[in-house]
C-alpha cells in the first residue's frame, strides 16, 4: 500500500532490531486496562485520530510547542481524548530496552490492536515500519475526523478522503462496542434542539429518557455514557444490536442503520454473525493503520512522544 518514503510496512520490521517491542507495548497496555477497563477504548481511539490526520504518524501525540499546535486542542480531542500517559510509558520502556527503534505510531497501532484483543475483541498482526512525524496539523485534526451530529454523506466523504469506504465505515465504527461519550456528544438527540422540539424519532423512548436523567438540557456537558450500554468494556457485536433497537448513542452510530441501504445491510450482517464482523474488523483496522505511514528517511523516531527530537 501507499507509503510517504517509498518503504512498506511488514510485521517482522522490529524482530531484530527489538524483539521485545511487541511484548512490551502489550505489559503495560494490560496493565493500564486492568487498572482502568476504558482505557483500552482511548487507545483504540487515539489510533484512529492519529490516522486521520495526514496518516498514522503519531502527530496527535505532539503537544504545543514553538510553531507547533497541538491536534490535543481539536473539536473532536479536547476533553475527549486521552490515553497520551500510557503512550509515554510503553515509550519510556521502549527507550530503555532499545533506544531510538520503535516509533510512536507503531506503539498506537500496536496498543489498538492489544486494546481490542483484551476487550474479547479479534487479533490481527499489525504491519510496522512507521515513522513518526515532524509537526502536528490542527485543522487537519478539526476537519478530516467525522464528527457525531455530521450526515451519513459527510462521514462517508471523510472515510473515502483517507480511502476507506463503506465496509470499513461500518467495521470501524464498530469500536464502539466498548468506550464512554459524553453529553455534550449526543444532546441534541435527545431534545432536538433545531427542529420541532421533538427528540429524535430514530432513538428508541425509553433509551432516550434514560438518557436524559444525566444528560439535562443545559449542563452536565462532560457527563459520561456508554457508547454501548449493554456490554461496554467487552469487545463484541452488540453495538450493531442497539442499532437495530434504535439505541444507537450518537447520531453518527444511528444513520449507519437508517440512512444508507448498502450499510444498513452490513449492520444487520454484524449484528447477526459477530465473526464477520471480527474478521473485517481486523482487515479494516489493517488498512486504517496504512493511511499514509512515513518510511525509510522520513519523519523520524521520536525518543519522546510529545515532541520533535531536537
Ligand atoms: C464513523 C465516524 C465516527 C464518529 C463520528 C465518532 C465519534 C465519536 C465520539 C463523538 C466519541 C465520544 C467522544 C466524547 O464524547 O468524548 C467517540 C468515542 C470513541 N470512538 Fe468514535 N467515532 C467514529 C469512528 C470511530 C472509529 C473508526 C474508531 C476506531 C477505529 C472509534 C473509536 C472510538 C472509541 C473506542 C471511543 C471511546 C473512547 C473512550 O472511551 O475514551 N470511533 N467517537
Ligand atoms: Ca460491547
Amino acid at each position: 500500500s501507499k507509503t510517504v518514503g517509498g518503504g512498506y510496512l511488514y510485521p517482522q520490521f522490529y524482530d531484530h532490531s527489538c524483539p521485545k517491542a511487541q511484548e512490551i507495548v502489550r505489559n503495560v497496555v494490560a496493565k493500564a486496562v486492568a487498572k482502568e477497563p476504558r482505557m483500552a477504548a482511548s487507545l483504540l481511539r487515539l489510533h484512529f485520530h492519529d490516522c486521520f490526520v495526514k496518516g498514522c504518524d503519531a502527530s496527535i501525540l505532539l503537544d504545543s510547542s514553538g510553531s507547533i499546535i497541538s491536534e490535543k486542542r481539536s473539536n473532536p480531542n479536547r476533553n475527549s481524548a486521552r490515553g497520551f500517559e500510557v503512550i509515554d510509558e510503553i515509550k519510556a520502556v521502549m527507550e530503555k530496552e532499545c533506544p531510538h527503534t520503535v516509533s510512536c505510531a507503531d506503539i498506537m497501532a500496536l496498543a489498538a490492536r492489544d486494546s481490542t484483543v483484551l476487550t474479547g475483541g479479534p487479533s490481527w498482526e499489525v504491519p510496522l515500519g512507521r515513522r513518526d512525524a515532524r509537526g502536528a496539523s490542527l485543522s487537519g485534526s478539526n476537519n478530516n475526523i467525522p464528527a457525531p451530529n455530521n450526515t451519513f454523506q459527510t462521514i462517508l466523504t471523510k472515510f473515502k478522503l483517507q480511502g476507506l469506504g463503506i465496509v470499513d465505515l461500518v467495521a470501524l465504527s464498530g469500536s464502539h462496542t466498548i468506550g464512554n461519550a459524553r453529553c455534550t456528544s449526543f444532546r441534541q438527540r435527545l431534545y432536538n434542539q433545531s427542529g420541532n422540539g421533538q427528540p429524535d424519532n430514530t432513538l428508541d423512548q425509553s433509551y432516550a429518557s434514560q438518557l436524559r436523567r444525566n444528560c439535562p438540557r443545559s449542563g452536565g456537558d462532560q457527563n459520561l455514557f456508554f457508547l454501548d450500554f449493554v456490554s461496554p468494556i467487552k469487545f463484541d457485536n452488540s453495538y450493531f444490536k442497539n442499532l437495530l433497537a434504535n439505541k444507537g448513542l450518537l447520531n453518527s452510530d444511528q444513520v449507519l442503520f437508517t440512512k444508507n441501504g448498502e450499510s444498513r445491510e452490513l449492520v444487520k450482517t454484524y449484528a447477526y454473525n459477530q465473526e464477520l464482523f471480527f474478521l473485517q474488523f481486523a482487515k479494516s483496522m489493517i488498512k486504517m493503520g496504512n493511511i499514509s505511514p512515513l518510511t525509510g528517511s522520513r519523519g523520524e523516531i521520536r525518543q519522546n512522544c510529545r515532541k520533535i527530537n531536537a
